[in-house]
Order: structure tokens, then sequence, then C-alpha cells
């Protein structure tokens, strides 16, 4: 028994002095800081840039923002498009296509580099990104229309608000015959969108999880036909400069069609959480919602018009002047995104690369820059970073202006900002124009200023998606 107990402890401590050992030889002193401890592999934080150490890997986490302009001028070597080149086989893309998007992962004129430049004239101020605007604020107002025909409708929170960004965004990208019109594509999404990880992250997950094939196979045929049919040609400037330049690299149109899959990911996934955070965050606090209610209001206009002797009224608003008249409304969008985003910033090593002069990071690892960390510094944005402050970017609009990472940076910098904020700046104020808007069988104060406890959902977390709230027809 004595001589078991001494063999079991004598494992023990050999494989830890083993693990000890080869954590700490195998660590460059150049590198950044390890956080290990006596025990290996467990976390220590307050350091301007750590290595986690995993078995047969590293992840450097960088929590100063002093870092990241250094970070971000070496994005070739520290690497974004590795992992937008790395989703043909989760859409199931041909080998040829596959190895066309991982090819020159470190040259700007390569695919995965070059198609998020190539579709930016087409999202940023312009006629195209204009045209894309108005189809989508137009499906919202139409949803919410329909939504006040009926008096008081309680609707989910988070249901209503995915739906309708699915509904206005695909829209506006895809034009009058976009694939997600088809309920059945509508339904597939909402199977493919959160099983996309499984796909990637589980061994065998086509055969584990095949109602998540199917879900993508649906959607494939829809957009194969979308392109059949010749739909991008009435399809927004994004989709037209997408196709283009992936027949330039020679993808065949099924492949085409597959990466039109991916780009639901882009347009979708973000808006409809950050759609959804900023409603609570305007309905959960009375103070934000009459600020912004009252801005808003400013913009309807009563118009009287005559006809068979009976004159009638309407109210118009003029939804365009949102962004330049409507600065704590945009401020609140600004601070939703600062106190929500998840963004861990993820990037993979293609090359050694040295960050700002002092830190070596080592070629195959990957470096995490996490907007948590980033939004909530209290020598950036003061001593209530962690409270909602709807004023704080109105106030100082230049504050926090390398920290503030809801839409990236530098050389990853979201091309579809523009587009995404006036559709989501829109949808609240077309609910603040309508409707009062309360939890289901309860009153607003229920609901507390304190932004609440965090979980995992796509860039955004949801804690509140299980949330009904009544939306009564204001007539204004
Ligand atoms: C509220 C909605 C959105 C949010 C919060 C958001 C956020 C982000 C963030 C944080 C990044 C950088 C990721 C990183 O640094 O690791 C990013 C990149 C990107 N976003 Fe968005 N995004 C949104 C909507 C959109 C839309 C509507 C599009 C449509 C075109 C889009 C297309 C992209 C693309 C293509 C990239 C990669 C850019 C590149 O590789 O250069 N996003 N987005």
């Amino acid at each position: 028994m004595a001589s078991i107990l001494v063999s079991v402890v004598g494992t023990i401590t050999a494989t830890y002095m083993f693990l000890y050992l080869l954590l700490h030889i195998s660590q460059d002193t150049k590198e950044p800081p390890a956080i290990v401890t006596q025990i290996p592999f467990l976390n220590k934080y307050g350091l301007p840039i750590y290595t986690l150490r995993l078995p047969f890997s590293r992840i450097y986490i960088a929590n100063d923002t002093e870092l990241l302009p250094s970070i971000q001028a070496q994005w070739r070597a520290i690497s974004f498009s590795v992992f937008t080149a790395n989703t043909g086989e989760q859409l199931g893309m041909t080998k040829t296509s596959r190895e066309t998007m991982e090819r020159g992962l470190m040259d700007p004129d390569s695919f995965s580099i070059s198609w998020p430049k190539y579709m930016q004239p087409a999202m940023v101020p312009g006629e195209d990104l204009d045209r894309m605007n108005k189809i989508s604020i137009e499906a919202i107002a139409s949803a919410t229309k329909d939504l006040s025909a009926n008096g008081t409708a309680r609707v989910g929170l988070w249901q209503w608000t995915h739906d309708i960004i699915i509904r206005s965004t695909s829209k506006a990208v895809w034009g009058p015959q976009n694939p997600f019109e088809d309920e059945k594509v509508e339904e597939a999404w909402k199977i493919f969108e959160p099983g996309f990880l499984t796909l990637n992250i589980f061994p065998f997950a086509s055969l584990l999880f095949p109602q998540i094939l199917r879900a993508r196979e649906r959607i494939a045929t829809a957009m194969v036909q979308y392109m059949r049919r010749d739909g991008p040609k009435s399809g927004s400037g994004l989709v037209r400069r997408l196709v283009e330049h992936h027949t330039r690299f020679g993808l065949p149109l099924e492949d085409i069609a597959r990466s039109q899959i991916g780009i639901g990911f882009a347009v979708m996934s973000n808006t409809a959480p950050c759609a959804l955070w900023m409603l609570y965050h305007i309905f959960s606090d009375e103070r934000v919602l009459e600020d912004v209610r009252r801005e808003v209001a400013k913009l309807v206009e009563t118009r009287t018009e005559e006809g068979g002797g009976v004159e009638t009224a309407t109210n118009v608003v003029d939804l365009s002047a949102l962004q330049s008249s409507c600065p704590v409304l945009l401020s609140t969008f600004q601070e939703t995104l600062r106190v929500r985003t998840l963004s861990p910033g993820v990037r993979m090593l293609l090359e050694d690369a040295v960050v700002d002069d002092t830190y070596l990071l080592k070629k195959g690892n990957l470096l995490m820059m996490p907007a948590m960390v980033h939004h909530t510094s209290a020598p950036i944005w003061g001593p209530d970073a962690n409270l909602f402050n709807h004023l704080r970017f109105k106030d100082n609009p230049r504050l926090g202006r390398t920290a503030f990472r809801g839409f990236g940076g530098g050389h990853v910098l979201c091309p579809g900002r523009f587009f995404a904020r006036t559709e989501i700046m829109a949808l609240a104020a077309l609910l603040l124009l309508r409707f009062d808007v309360m939890p289901a069988g309860g009153n607003g104060s229920s609901l507390r200023r304190r932004i609440p406890r965090r979980s995992r959902a796509s860039l955004f977390q949801i804690t509140i998606s299980r949330w009904s709230f009544d939306l009564e027809d204001q007539r204004i």
C-alpha cells in the first residue's frame, strides 16, 4: 500500500516538475510574461500583455490600449484574414476554392485580404449605401406598422429584434430576389447561425450534427438559385462587388453562392444583438428614454392634406437626419457598443512579431485584444467605466479613440459600420416614436440601469432573451 502511495506521489511530483520546467525553458525572456505561478496553466492579471500558456501553444493577451497601434501596424504577420480564409470547409466549398482562399495570407492582393477592401466602396457613404439603408428602413417601418395594427402587441425582445434585423438586412443586401424571403431559408439560418461554431470545434461534426449541415445546404441551394437567376444584378452594391471579386479569382458559381452564407454572418450576426442591447438600454432607463425620445420627436413633421373636403394630418419623420440631428441617440448607440461588445480581437501570428519594440510574439500562436478589457479601462473612460452613461460620447466625442473597439480598428475596421449604425438607430427611432415599450406584465422601473450579468453570444452577450415586452401603439 505504502509503495503504491509513494509511486503515485512520485509520479505527480515528477509530472509537476516536468511541466514547470517545460514552461520555463520554452518561454523566451523577450516574450510577454507568462501568467504561470506555482501551478502551471493557471491565470494572473494586471499586466499590459501576458502569455497564457496552454499545452503545445500560447495565447498572448494584449490588455494595454497603448499596444494596439503597434499590433495593428503589423497586420500582415498578426493576421485576421487567416480566420475568414479557413471558413471554406464549414461553408461546404470545393477544395480548389478553399486553396484559393488560403493562399498568400500576407499578400494584400490575395483573395482573403482583398475581399473586405474590395467591397468597401459599396459600404461607405454614397449611392450604394443610401440604397441599402433606404430598403432596410422601409422594411423596419413596415414591420412596426404591422405591429401597431394590433394596438398592443406582446413580443419576445430577442426573437423580435433578431427577426426584424434578418428581414430588413437581408432585403437590403440581396435585393428583390432575397433568398431569406423564403421562410424555410430563414428558419434554416436560425439553425446554421448558432451551429457554425459547432462545425468549427468538433471533429466529425457533420456526422454528429446532421441538422446543422441540412440547414446549411438549404441556404446554399437557395443561394445557388439566386445566383443562377441573376439575383446580384438587382441586389446591393455589396453583393455585386463581392461576386465580381470572387469571379476574378476563378471561384465557380456554386462556391460564390456558398460564400454569401459567410457574408450573412458579417451583415446580420452582430447587428441583431447590438440592436437588442440598444433597445434594452433605451427602454430600461427612464432618463435615457426621455432624452432620446425628446430628440427624435423633433424630427417629426406634421403634414396636412386636403381631399374631398376632408383634411387629413400625417406625421412624417425624416430618418436621414438621424445621424446629424440626434447626438444623444448616436451617443447611446456608441455607449451600447462600448459596454456590450464581446469582440475578442483574435489574431494568428503568421510570423514572429515584436510589439512596441519590446514584446516578442512567436509565430504559430494566437493573440487576443479583448474589447471588454479596453472598454472598461478606468484611466480611459473614467471612474464610471462600468456604468452605462448614454451621454458619454455626446459630451466628449473624441473619447477613447484607440480604446474603442466596437467596430475593430486599424486594417481590420468593420466596413459595415455605417450601414449597421443607421439601421439600428432607425429601428430605435421608429420604436420610440410609434410605441410605448414595457416589460410584459410589469412596468419600466423594474428594469435597472445596472448592466446585467454577462453570458456568451456572438460578439455580444444576451442574458435577457426570454424577456417579453409590450408594444403599445402611441398613434403620434
Ligand atoms: C452592429 C453591427 C456590427 C458590429 C458590432 C461589427 C463589428 C465588427 C468588428 C468588431 C470587427 C473587427 C473584428 C476584429 O477586430 O477581430 C468587424 C469586422 C468586419 N465586419 Fe463588422 N460589425 C457589424 C456589422 C457589419 C456589417 C453590416 C457588415 C457588412 C458588410 C460587416 C462586415 C465586416 C467585415 C467584412 C469585417 C472584416 C474586415 C476586414 O477583414 O478588414 N460588419 N466588424
